[in-house]
């Protein structure tokens, strides 16, 4: 039954397997020659941001919507960044090394329905930088689930 199904969320093991998913990709970002440019603004808080961010997105706390200025802050960040197709790449493949390097769920399930949002979101991201980006339809936080492969169905 879908309601004994866990979220992502849960799954991952909450806010601090997050945190310390975020906290090892940024590191990998911050010494790398393609993506370093784009991201040497960001603040100290960035991190845990996209944490709370990817927290809301696997169907935990609503906190980015309620106190972080939910999905608009979200556009405004990528808005006009022109992210190029290897610097996407490059930030899924550091993502994925961050996902082995902390231990995320190794599981087929988990995993799937992960790179499944890394890929979408990543390319939503890197289609609203672009100057001539239309006006995402889009409002709210996006919330992510297992698709075709909960748990317990293999
Ligand atoms: C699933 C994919 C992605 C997610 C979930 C995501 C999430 C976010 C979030 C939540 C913020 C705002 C953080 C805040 O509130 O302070 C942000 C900012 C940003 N993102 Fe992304 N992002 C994604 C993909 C990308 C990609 C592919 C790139 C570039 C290769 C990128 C570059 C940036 C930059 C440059 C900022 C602003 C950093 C600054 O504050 O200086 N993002 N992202």
């Amino acid at each position: 039954m879908a309601e004994d199904i866990p979220t992502m969320y849960e799954w991952v093991g909450g806010a601090k397997t997050l945190e310390r998913l975020t906290e090892e990709f940024y590191r990998r970002v911050r010494k790398d020659e393609l993506l370093a440019p784009l991201f040497q603004y960001m603040t100290d808080d960035h991190p845990q941001h996209v944490a709370t961010w990817l927290g809301e997105v696997f169907g935990g706390p609503a906190t980015y919507t309620e106190e972080l200025g939910g999905f608009r802050r979200m556009l405004k960040s990528h808005r006009g960044r022109a992210i190029q197709p290897e610097q996407r790449q490059r930030w899924v493949t550091l993502m994925l090394e961050a996902a082995d390097e902390v231990g995320l769920p190794s599981d087929s399930e988990f995993r799937s329905a992960f790179v499944a949002y890394i890929e979408w979101g990543s390319r939503r991201a890197m289609a609203n930088s672009q100057p001539d980006a239309q006006p995402s339809r889009r409002e709210t936080v996006p919330v992510w689930g297992w698709g075709e492969s909960p748990p317990g169905k293999a």
